[in-house]
C-alpha cells in the first residue's frame, strides 16, 4: 500500500512549510477544543456549586471571557486550517495534473490507443481529484491525531501518570485498530466505486456522443437501461459507503464515551486530585481527534485504485523519443527533399507487414501522388514521416538528415500536415487558424483566408472573431478542408503532407481544392494521398503502394 502511495506522499516535501502551517493550525484547533470543553465544564460546575450565594463573590466575567476567546480562536483556527490545507491540496493537484498532461503529450498514437478518450479524461480528472483525500483526509488528520495524543500524554502524565497512560493507550489503540477494520470493510467497496464512477462516465460520454445514432436506430432506451443499471449499483455502493462512515463515527463516539466513563469511574474510585477532572474533558474531546480517521480509511481503497491508475500514466515512457534541441542536426528549412530508404513497418501485435522494403526519393518541390488499395499503408507512410510511428527498420531522410536526428520543434517546422480528419476547435476563426502559426499577423490570416477562398467567413461583424466549431458557425466539409489547408499554408514549411484532402467532396469543390493546392504548393514539396486519378494533373509523379 505504501509503495503505491509513496510517490504522492513524496510530493509533500515540496510543500513543507505550508503543511507545517496547516498541521500547527490543526493542533491549535484541537487544543482550543479541549480547552473550551474543560473551561466550560469547570465554569458550569463552579457556578452550580457557588449558586446564588456567589452572585457577588464569584468572578463570572473572566471565565466567560475565556470561553468566548477559546470559541473564537477555535473557529478562526479551524477556518485558517481549512484555508491552508485546501490551498496546499489544490497546489498538489495542480502539480499532478500538469505532470499528467506532460506525460500524456509525448505518448505515441499506439500508447494512447490503449486508453479510451473518456477513460483518459477520467484518469486526468476523477483519479487525480481522488488523491486529494490522501492529504486532506488521511495524512493531515493522522499526523495531527498522533501529535495531539503525544502532547496530551506529556501534559497529563505530569498530573497523573497511570490515568494518562490509560487514556493514551486507548486513544492509540483506537487510532491503530479501528481504521484498519474500516479499511478492510471499505476496500472492495472503494475499488468498485472508483471502477463504477469511471465506467459510468465512459458510458455517459458514449451515450451523449452517439445520441443522434441511438435516436435514429431507436436504441436510446436500451442504452439508457444500461446506464440506469450502472447508476443504481453505483448509488447502492455509495449508500453502503455512507453506512460504513456512519458506523465508524458511532464507534469512535462510543469509544470516547467509554473512555469518559472509565476516567470518571477512576476518579470516584480512587478519589484522585481534582485536576484529574481535566482528563474527563480530554476524553470527551478525543472523539473530535479520532472521528475523521476511520472514515478516511474507508476511502483508502478508492484512493489506492486512483493512485494505481494515475501512476500507470506517469510511468509510461514515450515510444518515440526526440533528440534535444542542442543534440539536433541543423537542416535547411527553405526547401525539402525526402528519402525513404528500405522502410519496413508493421503495427504492434499485427501479423502482417504494412510496408516492406519501401524506398522512394521525393525531390525538392516535387509533387507526389500516393495511390493504392484501401488499407495498403498510405496514411501509415505519412505518419512515419510525422514520426507518429517509427519504422521497424530502414530510415527516412529530410534533406539528407535522418528524421530521428531532428528535434521535435525542427521536425514540426519542416512539415505541415493536412490530415484526413481535420479538427475544428470550438473557438474563434482566428484561434483555429493560429494553430498553423501562432505568430501569424491579422493581415496574414486574412490573406490566407482569401487564398483558400474562405473570405466569406469574414463577412460578419465579428470578422476573425467569428466562433466556429461546436456551438459556433457550422462549416461544410469543403470549408473544413480549406481551414486545414489554410493552417498548413500558415505553417509555411517546405514539406506538405496531405491525406485525401478531396475525399467526400463533390466534383466542383474537389476541382477548386485541387487548383488551390496546385497554386499554393508551387514552391513546396508535396506528398498527397489520394484515391482519385482526377487529381493527377497536380502531380509530377504518381506512386502506387500496391506494387
Ligand atoms: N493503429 C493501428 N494499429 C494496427 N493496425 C493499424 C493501425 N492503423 C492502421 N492499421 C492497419 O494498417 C493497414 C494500413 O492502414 P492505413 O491507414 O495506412 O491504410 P491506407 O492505405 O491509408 O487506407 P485508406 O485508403 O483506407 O485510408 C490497414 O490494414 C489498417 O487496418
Amino acid at each position: 500500500m505504501l509503495a503505491i502511495l509513496r510517490p504522492y506522499i513524496a510530493l509533500y516535501k515540496h510543500y513543507f512549510w505550508q503543511i507545517l502551517c496547516g498541521l500547527s493550525l490543526a493542533l491549535l484547533t484541537l487544543f482550543t477544543s479541549v480547552f473550551l470543553l474543560s473551561l466550560s465544564g469547570w465554569f458550569l460546575a463552579s457556578t452550580a456549586v457557588v449558586g446564588v450565594a456567589g452572585l457577588y463573590t464569584f468572578n463570572y466575567m473572566l471565565p466567560a471571557a475565556g470561553v468566548r476567546a477559546a470559541a473564537i480562536t477555535r473557529t478562526a483556527a479551524r477556518y485558517m486550517e481549512r484555508l491552508v490545507d485546501h490551498n496546499t491540496t489544490f497546489k498538489i493537484l495542480a502539480y499532478l495534473r500538469t505532470l499528467a498532461f506532460r506525460k500524456i503529450l509525448p505518448l505515441s498514437a499506439n500508447q494512447l490507443a490503449q486508453y479510451q478518450r473518456a477513460d483518459l479524461l477520467n484518469r486526468f480528472i476523477v483519479d487525480i481529484d481522488a488523491l486529494d483525500h490522501l492529504y486532506l483526509k488521511l495524512f493531515s488528520p493522522i499526523v495531527t491525531a498522533l501529535l495531539t495524543i503525544g502532547i496530551i500524554f506529556i501534559v497529563l502524565s505530569n498530573i497523573n501518570l497511570p490515568v494518562a497512560l490509560i487514556i493514551t493507550i486507548i486513544l492509540t489503540l483506537t487510532l491503530l485498530v479501528v481504521p484498519v477494520i474500516f479499511y478492510q470493510a471499505g476496500k472492495e467497496l472503494g475499488k468498485n466505486l472508483a471502477k463504477q464512477q469511471s465506467e459510468y462516465r465512459l458510458l455517459l460520454i458514449n451515450y451523449l456522443q452517439g445520441q443522434a445514432e441511438l435516436t435514429l436506430f431507436n436504441a436510446q432506451s436500451r442504452y439508457r437501461h444500461k446506464l440506469d443499471e450502472l447508476e443504481t449499483n453505483w448509488l447502492r455502493n455509495q449508500q453502503q459507503q455512507s453506512n460504513l462512515m456512519a458506523l465508524s463515527s458511532a464507534l469512535v463516539l462510543l469509544i470516547a464515551g467509554f473512555l469518559t466513563l472509565l476516567v470518571l469511574w477512576l476518579i470516584t474510585q480512587y478519589t484522585l486530585s481534582p485536576l484529574v477532572a481535566l482528563f474527563v474533558f480530554v476524553s470527551l474531546a478525543s472523539a473530535e481527534i479520532l472521528a475523521p480517521i476511520p472514515a478516511a480509511f474507508i476511502f483508502l481503497g478508492q484512493v489506492l485504485t486512483s493512485a494505481t491508475r494515475t501512476t500507470a500514466i506517469f510511468n509510461q515512457t514515450p515510444d518515440i523519443k526526440f533528440v534535444s534541441e542542442s543534440e539536433s542536426q541543423k537542416v535547411d528549412l527553405s526547401s525539402a527533399m525526402l528519402q525513404f530508404a528500405n522502410i519496413n513497418f508493421s503495427y504492434p501485435n499485427q501479423p502482417f507487414a504494412v510496408l516492406t522494403d519501401f524506398s522512394l526519393t521525393v525531390n525538392q518541390d516535387e509533387h507526389i501522388g500516393l495511390i493504392g488499395k484501401t488499407g495498403c499503408g498510405k496514411s501509415t507512410l505519412l505518419n512515419l514521416v510525422n514520426r507518429a510511428w517509427e519504422p521497424t527498420s530502414g530510415n527516412i531522410y529530410f534533406n539528407g538528415t535522418p528524421l530521428n536526428q531532428l528535434d521535435e520543434k525542427t521536425l514540426r517546422q519542416a512539415i505541415a500536415m493536412v490530415p484526413q480528419v481535420i479538427a475544428i476547435f470550438s473557438d474563434t476563426l482566428r484561434q483555429n487558424l493560429l494553430i498553423g502559426n501562432p505568430q501569424a499577423t491579422e493581415q496574414q490570416l486574412i490573406e490566407v483566408l482569401k487564398q483558400v477562398e474562405l473570405e466569406k467567413l469574414l463577412n460578419t461583424d465579428q470578422g476573425l472573431n467569428l466562433p466556429i466549431g461546436q456551438g459556433g458557425r457550422a462549416l461544410s466539409g469543403g470549408e473544413i478542408r480549406r481551414i486545414g489547408i489554410a493552417r498548413a499554408l500558415l505553417h509555411n514549411s517546405p514539406l506538405i503532407l496531405m491525406d485525401e484532402p478531396t475525399e467526400s467532396l463533390d466534383q466542383q469543390t474537389e476541382q477548386q481544392i485541387i487548383q488551390l493546392i496546385k497554386q499554393t504548393c508551387k514552391n513546396k514539396t508535396l506528398i498527397m494521398v489520394t484515391h482519385r486519378l482526377t487529381d493527377n494533373p497536380l502531380f509530377d509523379r504518381v506512386i502506387s503502394l500496391n506494387s
